[in-house]
Parts: structure tokens; sequence; C-alpha cells
């Protein structure tokens, strides 16, 4: 199923007829499996639920906290790295992206340590990759707007494609498409996106659509 959502914004609508020339992805839920327990992490170093972990922890009132707690997320991201697996579908799709010679990228929040281990561990064949240590955390859209610019392609060319929020979040702030990948149930916010895909066969489809 292909799905263009009838709730776009102004800009989107001009933006939405240009060409996909170029493809970002998050990886954690959407190239790769994790099992992160964001519960138990935001426990663990006293962030309460509705806040965001990295705003808390930067706001910790000094470097020691700030490390302390860092330490846990560092903990937490690489056993997870070490158990990380490829999803289903998403080699035969970017071997067909790759084909079609679509320039493709990773942002994630990871940590670059465990974004390094995912990727080499699941051989991502995507060599282009932004963590936080390199831009600010998504919803921030600095990390999009650094490939793009790579790339030399204007923000609405290019779509990222992510399984959360800050993913959509992170594609509206920075002027390019969002793409939500569902495999499951389908979430709350999911109307906030420009495309749903429920499976990777459909991402190469939706690319040719608009090429
Ligand atoms: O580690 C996280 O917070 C999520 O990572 P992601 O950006 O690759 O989904």
């Amino acid at each position: 199923m292909l799905q263009l959502n009838a709730q776009v914004c102004s800009y989107s609508s001009t933006m939405i007829q240009q060409k996909i020339k170029g493809i970002i992805f998050d990886l954690d839920g959407t190239l790769v499996s994790s099992e992160l327990d964001f519960q138990l992490i935001r426990a663990q170093v006293g962030c309460p639920r509705e806040q965001d972990l990295l705003e808390f922890i930067a706001q910790l009132p000094s470097p020691y906290m700030r490390q302390e707690a860092m330490n846990i997320v560092h903990q937490h991201e690489m056993l997870d790295a070490q158990n990380a697996q490829l999803l289903p579908g998403v080699s035969h799709c970017l071997k067909r992206l790759s084909d079609m010679q679509i320039p493709m990228a990773i942002v994630t929040r990871n940590f670059s340590r465990a974004a390094k281990l995912k990727i080499e561990q699941c051989n991502v064949p995507i060599s282009l990759v932004l963590t936080r240590d390199d831009a600010p955390a998504k919803p921030d859209p600095s990390g999009l707007l650094d490939i793009a610019k790579q790339w030399q392609l204007s923000p609405p060319h290019c779509m990222y494609v992510g399984d959360y929020l800050y993913d959509i979040q992170a594609a509206h702030n920075a002027k390019m498409r969002s793409c939500l990948y569902v495999p499951e149930d389908m979430p709350h916010f999911a109307s906030e996106s420009h495309h749903i895909i429920r499976n990777f066969d459909e991402l190469p489809e939706l690319v040719k659509a608009f090429t």
C-alpha cells in the first residue's frame, strides 16, 4: 500500500510534487531491530516519562551527573547493538535503490560506537552515517540538512524514512518528504507523515512514482 496523506501543510503540497533524488534512513526500528528499553533507561537515569531522554541528560546540573547518566545510556546502546539484526526486506530494498542510483545515508540518535557496530554487524551497505555525535539529535533537522548539502540536493528532493514521531518531525523541520515505516499497528502520529510503507518492497515503488 502506498499512501499519500491528505494532511499536508502548505509547503508540503508543493514539495511532494518534487522528484525523490536521495533517501536518508533512520537506523533503529527501520533498517535494524532494536530492543532498547527506554522505560528502564529513564528509570535508571531519573528521567521523567514525558521528557526527552537526551534533553534531560543535557540539562543535568553537573558534568559528573551528565557523564554518569550518559554512561548508562551507552551501556544500553552497546548491548542493543550486539543483538541488532537487519529487518526483513531491507537488504533487497537497498539493492534496488542502489541499482536506481539513489544516494542513501543514515541519520540516527544512536551514539557513534553503537551505530557503527549495528551497521557493520548487519552489513548495512550505507557508508554516509551521522549520529548524535555528529549533529544535534532528531527532531532537530541539522543532520538531515547536512546530508542534503553533501549530496548537493535541495531538501524537498530528499526523503527521510523512519519509524517514529521524531523521524517525521525531523523531516518536516528539514522541509523534506517523510516516509513512515509501519510494519505492525498504525501509531497515532501516522497521519503526520507524507507517506506510509508497511514493508520495504513498497519503497522502491514509491521512489519510482516520484522520479
Ligand atoms: O537510539 C535512539 O534513540 C533511536 O535511534 P534511531 O534514531 O536510530 O531510531
